[in-house]
């Protein structure tokens, strides 16, 4: 490669890949339904290119200086890194073509399993809310360099004139991604496979360069947890690597990224950069939103390689202080004595595409926000504003601070009313009465048996369910009659779970699109979008709310659906709500003031929900928390700092609750063994967390800990149709009798029931109680021979 830099100005790490109106979704769906061929689904995908080549030139960024990156992926770009190096796990190997090549139907295949195999796990990102597909490593997987889409794809371009940066999850932080594979070695770590997954990456590098690529992108994100500082120390296997790859000839330039906070050893920032530029690549990228400033020292030790500097937050909505990040680059520009390059912190995956799309925000919104193609601008305009000085930008700069300092003075942003009630909390209000003490009033209240059975919340959202939302909304039912229908389906879900014998009943959640966003329609301080759509994994998107002011509660809202419910029963219902944590880990969060403070509001705000609850009656009130554990931190020194702010949260949404009221909250999507003192630190008198896939691991984690309040291991999986047999059901709750006492256990799935039809809902839940009796009669056994035994 030739020894001048000329890495460009300005660029970004990633672009939203899913299309503006979710083209890639659409065509990958049809591709899966049969409804398009392979050559359909590719000339779709090629389309979407297309336009997102056009667009990031429209918005400024250089068609031949490989400032636009190649992250075109179909479902996932970790499942691209495991395709283009062919490691495909043994369980997998037959969807290999002879030169260890995947097709687009075993793509896939490991996306999505097929009859006998399960797919790939699907696990968080760092700490977003993306997931990605888990490379399974073991001493015998293949690592061959077959990148032909991604080789295809710069090529492609070129001929149409665009010099693209294919990027590619680096080796590093693609074997700490991996887990081992089944039958590994006990103690086995994938990042033995390093050497051989460097030769893979040596080749994929080669058909680059002969593709035309002249930059290539290597993420190494995986530098920022708690392996990062030994991993990337100086001399460490981070050097060594990058050694291997710099000194491969006729090789394209290489820029190597962070992200999601400081690579290396915290208390170093910068120095694993400087381990890079030592080992020989030509850029490296810092994350300044979430990561620290490199210091003066590392940043001298960077040489001639170039300092790609992430300034625009690549993970929030809210626009840029433009002037403030000029700072910060005029800074770094003197202290390195080189041009820098200004760059996104991380991808732009994890923002919509672009604001000019909302035609329903508030009014004063649009002009506080940046999404992904606003976000391409800002970094244009920092970058034009560093090579020309700051009249170059005036304008710029201008509007930049206008607009903040109008989001600053906007009425909502700071409401007194709020802030007088957060700043008077006393240490009272996160203190409920003592657990024992509200376990007897709450048993006296309910009369409930042995190992009570109940369900998550949501009963299936059937075609009717969703056919009814959109019919409001597009104005075809009027409102009451939308209230009608949505009283039958409640009423329905009542009448079915008294059939089916179950103790605690819940009202199904029929009203609620999503569990985060129906609570930010009915609070103040949020704001919806309409096509802020995000991907969460494969062809799944979110939309997020945006959470930009003070949050409070204007009025009750899921009082008169949960009361409509109890109200058909006598059987003790259980209220619904989502918890503080959650909603701010689903939504866009202002980032003017600590997400503690923010927590806190929202928590009011449950406060006050659950003290209307228990003035109509409600007995039992469950408290969502499945993104407990999403949002901990990506270093462990961090996580106590975290965990205090979120349990207090918590803490505060449900400790006005009388002692008779029995608080429930319900846990998923992670493992928790590691949170299990956060848990316990949350105080709610029942916590249903999901288990059944991994067998009830975590009843030995909470048993081991002398957790002593009311817990609901999941024993019925529901992320597939499948119905669990009585007798594996029975199997489960084995497994947990024989770990806790039965006095503390409770029956219910892993998760609510929303994604499921009520074919197999109706049978798992029978098999359910069905399981559930008969322990109950096997407990009171073991108990009476006991008793015997002792006489
Ligand atoms: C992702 S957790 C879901 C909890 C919610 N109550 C439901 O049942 O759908
Ligand atoms: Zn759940």
């Amino acid at each position: 490669m030739s020894t001048e830099n000329t890495f460009p100005a300005a660029t970004i790490l990633g672009y939203p890949r899913i299309g503006p109106g979710r083209e890639l979704k659409k065509a990958v769906e049809a591709y899966w339904a049969g409804r398009l061929d392979e050559a359909g689904l590719q000339h779709a995908a090629d389309q979407l290119q297309d336009r997102t080549v056009a667009r990031l030139v429209e918005l400024g960024l250089d068609r031949g200086d490989s400032s636009i990156p190649a992250d075109f992926a179909l479902y996932d770009q970790v499942l691209d890194a495991t395709a283009a190096l062919g490691a495909l796990p043994a369980r997998f190997a037959d969807l290999a073509a002879e030169d260890g090549s995947v097709d687009t139907a075993g793509y896939f295949t490991l996306a999505r399993g097929d009859g006998e195999r399960a797919p790939l796990e699907l696990t968080k990102w760092f700490d977003t809310n993306y997931h990605y597909l888990v490379p399974e490593i073991g001493p015998g997987t293949p690592f061959v360099a077959v990148a032909h889409g991604l080789t295809a794809t710069v090529r492609r371009q070129r001929e149409r004139g665009t010099v693209l940066r294919p990027v590619l999850v680096g080796p590093v932080t693609y074997l700490l991604l991996a887990k081992p594979e089944d039958g590994a070695p006990a103690g086995f770590d994938p990042l033995e496979r390093i050497d051989d997954a460097v030769a893979a990456y040596v080749g994929i590098l080669a058909s680059l360069a002969e593709a035309g690529a002249e930059w290539v992108q290597l993420d190494e994100p995986g530098l920022v947890g708690d392996r990062g500082g030994e991993l990337a120390a100086p001399g460490g296997l981070v050097e060594r690597v990058y050694r291997q790859l710099a000194g491969t000839a006729g090789r394209p330039a290489l820029l190597v990224t962070t992200g999601y906070g400081t690579a290396g050893d915290p208390a170093r920032p910068g120095q694993a950069l400087a381990v890079l530029a030592t080992a020989g690549v030509e850029a490296v990228h810092a994350d300044l939103v979430r990561g620290s400033r490199p210091s003066a020292e590392a940043l001298q030790a960077l040489g001639g390689t170039r300092l790609v500097a992430g300034v625009v937050d690549g993970r929030n909505v809210w626009r840029n202080d433009l002037r403030f990040s000029l700072g910060v680059l005029e800074d770094l520009q003197q202290e390195t004595g080189t041009a820098v390059t200004t760059a996104t912190s991380t991808s732009l995956l994890h923002v919509p595409h672009d604001v000019q799309a909302e035609t329903g925000l508030p009014e004063h919104l649009p002009a506080w926000l940046a999404f992904a193609d606003q976000k391409v601008r800002e970094a244009v305009v920092l970058a034009r504003g560093l090579a020309g000085g700051r009249p170059a930008v005036a304008a710029e700069l201008q509007d930049a601070e206008e607009a903040l300092g109008h989001r600053a003075r906007f009425d909502g942003v700071v409401v007194d009313s709020v802030r007088t009630r957060t700043r008077g909390l006393t240490e009272e209000a996160f203190t409920r009465g003592p657990a024992e003490r509200r376990a007897e009033a709450q048993q006296e209240r309910l009369g409930l048996p042995l190992l009570p059975t109940t369900t998550i919340g949501s009963f299936p959202q059937t075609r009717e369910v969703r056919g009814a939302r959109a019919a409001v909304r597009s104005g075809s039912i009027s409102q009451s009659e939308y209230e009608q229908f949505l009283r039958q389906e409640i009423a329905n879900v009542v009448r079915l779970q008294e059939g089916l014998g179950l103790d605690v009943l819940v009202h199904g959640e029929p009203e609620r699109n999503d569990m985060v966003q129906y609570f930010a329609e009915n609070l103040d301080g949020f704001a919806a979008t309409e096509q802020g759509w995000v991907q969460s994994y494969g062809s799944r998107c979110t939309r997020p709310s945006i959470l930009w002011g003070d949050v409070s509660r204007p009025q009750a809202f899921t009082v008169p659906w949960i009361s409509f419910a109890q109200s058909l029963t006598e059987r003790p219902l259980k209220g619904m709500l989502t918890g503080p944590v959650t909603i701010l880990a689903w939504s866009f969060v202002r980032d003017d003031q600590p997400l503690g403070e923010t927590a806190n509001q929202v928590a009011l705000a449950l406060r006050d929900e659950i003290a209307d609850l228990e003035a109509a009656g409600i007995a039992i009130v469950q408290v969502d928390e499945p993104a407990l554990r999403e949002l901990l931190p990506l270093r462990s020194a961090d996580h106590q700092a975290y965990l205090d702010w979120s349990v207090r949260a918590f803490r505060l949404a449900t400790a006005g609750a009388e002692d008779g009221t029995q608080i429930h909250t319900h846990l998923c999507y992670s493992e928790f063994g590691e949170v299990i003192s956060a848990i316990d630190g949350l105080d709610a008198d029942v916590t249903s967390i999901e288990a059944a896939r991994s067998r009830l691991e975590v009843v030995a984690d909470l048993a081991g800990f002398g957790y002593s309040r009311g817990i609901g291991p999941g024993v019925y999986d529901i992320h597939s149709p499948r119905v669990p047999s009585e007798q594996e059901i029975s199997g489960l709750i084995d497994t947990a009798l024989a770990a806790l006492p039965a006095q503390q256990l409770w029956i219910n799935p892993d998760c609510g029931l929303k994604t499921r039809g009520y074919d197999e809902t109706v049978l798992s839940l029978r098999n359910l109680v069905a399981a559930t009796r008969a322990a109950r009669g096997s407990v009171r056994l073991s108990t009476a021979e006991q008793v015997l035994a002792r006489s």
